[in-house]
């Protein structure tokens, strides 16, 4: 009998695999020998940020992951999916596979590994690394229990986890909490530009602006009050906060957040084929 550690694989060693393993060591759920990911020879960056400052395994070949791992995260991008399964089918079988690539469905996944393997989809978001990523899940025919235990102890560990009933209800979550961040960062790069329009340090107008959106969500979710009220809340009559807000609402902000998540999740349907 051998002594060897069964890993968690990554299949694509990019950012958000980065994302994750940092949000997993950091967690302390998961230790560097933990960690296995392949990257092409070429993508010196992913592989020194796994070797180097993740101090966990990369390769160059993705059989090895699948060979060494009994959880493995489907980590490219889509348009290279069917490729990287293909290259690791004949190993997948008993197997759970982990997909966080957007648009791809479970079928197209199951149809080409083996019939005995388990596949989970997930949607997590960047800031696992910080251990507040949000996910959602949703199960393949195959998986038990057991394997949705095992993605929600992983995925709690870099934040909050919640189970989807329907696969349909995928390509929202990645328009809106999949992408969301990205928004969220033209927010917080919005704020400090008017801030220094308006006389502030761009260090200064960073600092205020980024921790303005994390209270504000914290706040959210805290206090359980609607967002209504605690908007309510910040506006004074004839104060600042009043013409602010009118200034946006003039210039249909909140029309504009909802054709954002919109245009993701069509752009999702549109690589998955799954309709509302
Ligand atoms: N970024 C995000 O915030 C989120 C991303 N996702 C999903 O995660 C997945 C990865 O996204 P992201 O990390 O941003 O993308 P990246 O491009 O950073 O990572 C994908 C990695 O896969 C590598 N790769 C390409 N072809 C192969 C191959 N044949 N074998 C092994 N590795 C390969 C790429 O290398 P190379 O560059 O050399 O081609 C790249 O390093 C996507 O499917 C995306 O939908 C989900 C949630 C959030
Ligand atoms: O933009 C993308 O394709 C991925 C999906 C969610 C975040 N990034």
């Amino acid at each position: 009998m051998t002594n060897r550690i069964l890993k968690i694989g990554f299949l694509g060693a990019g950012k958000m695999a980065q994302a994750l393993s940092k949000g997993f060591i950091k967690s302390g759920l998961l230790s560097s020998q933990h960690l296995i990911a392949s990257a092409h020879p070429s993508d010196e960056a992913s592989l020194k940020a796994f070797r180097d400052d993740l101090k966990a395994e990369a390769v160059t070949q993705n059989q090895l992951v699948v060979e060494k791992s009994e959880i493995i995260f489907i980590s490219t991008k889509p348009n290279v999916v069917k490729t990287v399964l293909h290259d690791v089918k004949a190993l997948s079988s008993g197997k759970l596979f982990i997909s966080i690539a957007m648009g791809t469905t479970l079928d197209e996944i199951q149809k080409i590994l083996a019939h005995d393997s388990r596949i989970i989809r997930v949607m997590p978001n960047i800031p696992a690394t910080v251990l507040e990523s949000c996910s959602v899940f949703v199960r393949g025919k195959n998986a038990t229990d057991d394997d949705a235990n095992i993605v929600q102890k992983l995925l709690k560990s870099i934040g909050t986890c919640e189970e989807l009933t329907t696969e349909s209800l995928m390509d929202v979550c990645t328009g809106l909490s999949g992408s969301g961040p990205a928004y969220v960062f033209l927010l917080i790069e919005s704020l400090a530009d008017g801030g220094v329009k308006c006389g502030l340090p761009r260090d200064l107008a960073y600092r205020l602006a980024a921790q303005t959106v994390l209270g504000s969500g914290k706040l959210v979710i805290d206090s359980n009050i609607h967002p209504a009220i605690l908007k309510d809340n910040v506006m004074s009559p004839l104060g600042s906060t009043a013409y602010g807000v009118h200034y946006l609402e003039k210039n249909n902000f909140r029309n504009t957040i909802i054709g954002a998540v919109e245009a993701a999740t069509n752009r999702c349907r549109e690589i998955s084929g799954i309709s509302k």
